[in-house]
């Protein structure tokens, strides 16, 4: 196969143009560099070292604003683990959008960042009695239970009133990653509808004179492309609310809109998902003489995966066999996704061109599968190199780990040519604080 074959295929352009959409709103190429938020990235590599992520904070606003202007009647609850950071759950806040948490530390950033409580939702198939005593201190505004066992345990904890949802397994397949696809039946989260646990559920709630049923939820998945997979999810949960005789306020809908990481791949059809959920809703909820609840949506990684470039420096090329292998100061402690679900990134070479020839990019850890993407760069590429890797805004800084006991690259929000570190990198002395 030549390399003109090749390129198209694994989603690269051989022209000097920016891929479409996967990039943050307005970045653009001047010469080689490529400036994101008004800052040429090569500088933003020098001034902030490598490797760094950089978030686009006009992006972040501007998806969070699309949801909240797609679905005006409904509540926009950003999903805080996609992106845990009190200066992002500060502009969602900022944006009129609510939050959702899964545990005490993402519910004390929230609180850090000064986040309403009255705009939190608390989730997550396991809360420890310590999530449960910090979300009822804070007085978030909703729990999601998980579990009977949560139930007892919430109920028994909650003094007066605490508003619950039920988390409901809808047993809709979105069509994505077996490691995200959480709708599907026979698995850790929420209550079956088919097995009737949903109902039973309800019952139990109701039991408890400290909780007060708000809502039903549920969250087939994440990186769905589908909108006709929460159309059928509508159809389930409608068809509960009705068959539960029990006044249902809320309909969560969960998140999992999908973001483009390659070129190949589109954005997400909000526009046509709020038109034909809304129809679905409204339809079913006539057909079924209920009175029509109010809507939550879940968005993270929609919001915030395409704000996000990270930068690389190469530290060392090896020719083997059959590829080159480009290696860079980053790797499966920044970025786990390929490992964890062959998940597929573009990459480019900034700060100057070349004719280009495929590479593997892999990272600095000591496992053969921490490869970080399948792209095409200058065939000179050297040592020193800075490397440009679009759609990780979403689920990198969240799942970096100290593998190797590599330290955590920063956060540099960017906006208008304004640059201001939101995380710092880690330091050795932030890894030694926790030995004995
Ligand atoms: C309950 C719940 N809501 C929302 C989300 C956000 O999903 P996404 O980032 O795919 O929009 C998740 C993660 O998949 C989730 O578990
Ligand atoms: N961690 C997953 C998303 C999980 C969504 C949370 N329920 C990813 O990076 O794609």
């Amino acid at each position: 196969m030549t390399l003109a074959e090749l390129l198209p295929s694994i989603g690269c352009s051989t022209e000097p143009v920016l891929e479409e959409g996967l990039w943050p709103d307005g970045t653009h190429l001047s010469g080689a560099d490529l400036v994101i938020g008004g800052i040429p990235a090569t500088r933003l590599a020098a001034r902030f070292g490598t490797p760094c992520q950089v978030l686009d904070e006009a992006t972040v606003r501007s998806r969070a604003r699309a949801f909240a202007i797609a679905l005006p009647e409904a509540e926009v609850v950003f999903a805080g683990k996609s992106l845990p950071c009190p200066e992002v759950y500060r502009w969602m806040a900022q944006e009129g959008l609510s939050l959702d948490v899964s545990s005490a530390g993402e519910l004390a950033l929230a609180r850090t960042a000064g986040f309403p409580a009255k705009r939190i939702v608390m989730h997550g198939n396991v809360k420890t009695s310590e999530d449960l005593k910090a979300a009822l201190e804070y007085g978030v505004s909703r729990i999601v239970v998980d579990s009977f066992d949560e139930i007892a345990q919430l109920g028994a904890l909650a003094t007066h009133g605490q508003e619950v949802m039920i988390r409901v397994t809808p047993g809709v397949d979105a069509h994505t990653h077996a490691a995200i696809a959480t709708g599907v039946e026979d698995q850790k989260f929420g209550f079956s509808l088919k097995t009737g646990a949903a109902l039973e559920a309800i019952l139990r709630v109701a039991e408890q004179p400290s909780l007060r049923l708000v809502g039903l939820h549920c969250h087939i998945g994440s990186q769905v492309r589908h909108v006709a997979s929460y159309e059928e999810t509508v159809r389930r949960m409608v068809d509960l609310i009705a068959k539960c005789g029990v006044r249902i306020e809320q309909l969560d809908l969960g998140g999992g809109f999908c973001a483009p990481y390659l070129p190949t791949e589109s954005t997400f059809d909000l526009f046509g998902f709020a038109q034909r959920v809304r129809g679905t809703l409204n339809y079913e909820c006539a057909l079924h003489r209920v009175p029509v609840p109010r809507i939550l949506i879940e968005p993270g990684r929609s919001i915030v995966a395409n704000a996000g470039v990270t930068l690389y420096r190469v530290c060392a090329v090896k020719h083997g066999e059959n590829r080159t292998f480009v290696a860079v100061d980053g790797g499966m402690s920044d970025n786990p996704r390929p490992a964890l679900y062959g998940a597929k990134y573009a990459v480019r070479l900034i700060g100057r061109g070349g004719k280009l020839q495929p590479c593997t990019v892999v990272g600095r850890h000591c496992e053969a599968g921490d490869v970080l993407a399948e792209g095409v760069l200058p065939a000179d590429v050297h040592a020193g190199d800075v490397l440009a890797m679009p759609a990780t805004g979403a689920y990198h800084h969240a799942l970096a780990s100290n593998y190797n006991q590599v330290c955590r690259p920063p956060i540099i929000a960017v906006n208008d040519g304004v640059a201001r570190p939101i995380v710092r990198r880690e330091t050795e002395e932030d890894l030694l604080r926790r030995y004995l």
